[in-house]
């Protein structure tokens, strides 16, 4: 699958927002990538998937125990990386603020974990989800996201497989640009202000 492909893809899902969002980070950007319309065709997602997959190195691959991923966005997305790998896919939430594996989630210390995502800006929720793979007894092997908008800045410590990467703009609250500061934000994520 190529880059036009994943693109066709998103926009076909009506995936590529437009306006003033305000991230999970923090940051504020004119552009969001809302996964969860991509994911909400089931064959959609199962092919992308299946390409991410494709793009694994064959030992990576094959070492992969597990696919574990941060809720809200990462959940469907790590379900489909579960079915493509042949794995189990569990997530982690944050109830108390802090990433954890609840609803009797759990695996065997020392556990070859991919940590899923569905896009990452900052790295920090990967980061977040890594380190709570850590503490379940798990070893992130390497982290796949659908869409990398960090414009290569994120480093997540561990090999980092996205299907796409893409250079979006992000500002700084109080530094937006006046056509930004023009228009109402809206905040389309779960994480706690
Ligand atoms: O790389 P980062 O700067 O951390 O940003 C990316 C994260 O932001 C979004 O989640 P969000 O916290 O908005 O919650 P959600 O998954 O429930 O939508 C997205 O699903 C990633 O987890
Ligand atoms: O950084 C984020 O919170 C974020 C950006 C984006 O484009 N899509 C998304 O779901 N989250
Ligand atoms: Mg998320």
């Amino acid at each position: 699958m190529t880059d036009a492909d994943v693109i066709a893809e998103f926009r076909a899902a009506e995936a590529l927002l437009e306006g003033h969002f305000i991230l999970s980070s923090g940051l504020r950007s004119p552009r969001y990538l809302q996964c969860a319309r991509v994911l909400m065709d089931p064959a959609r997602g199962a092919r992308l998937a299946e390409a991410l997959v494709a793009r694994l190195p064959a030992e990576l691959r094959a070492s992969i125990a597990a696919v574990i991923s941060p809720a809200m966005g990462g959940v469907i997305a790590g379900h489909e990386m579960g079915r493509a790998l042949g794995v189990p896919a569990m997530f982690l939430e944050r109830p108390e603020g802090v990433f954890e594996l609840r609803r009797g989630f759990r695996i065997e210390p020392g556990t070859k974990v991919l940590m899923m995502e569905d896009v990452v800006t900052t790295g920090l929720s990967s980061r977040e989800a890594i380190a709570a793979i850590a503490r379940a007894g798990g070893e992130t092997v390497a982290a796949a996201a659908l869409v990398d908008r960090s414009s290569g800045t994120a480093d997540l410590g561990v090999p980092f497989f996205p299907l796409i990467r893409l250079d979006v703009p992000t500002y700084a609250a109080d530094a937006l640009p006046p056509e930004l500061a023009a228009i109402p934000a809206i905040k389309p994520g779960s994480r706690a202000a």
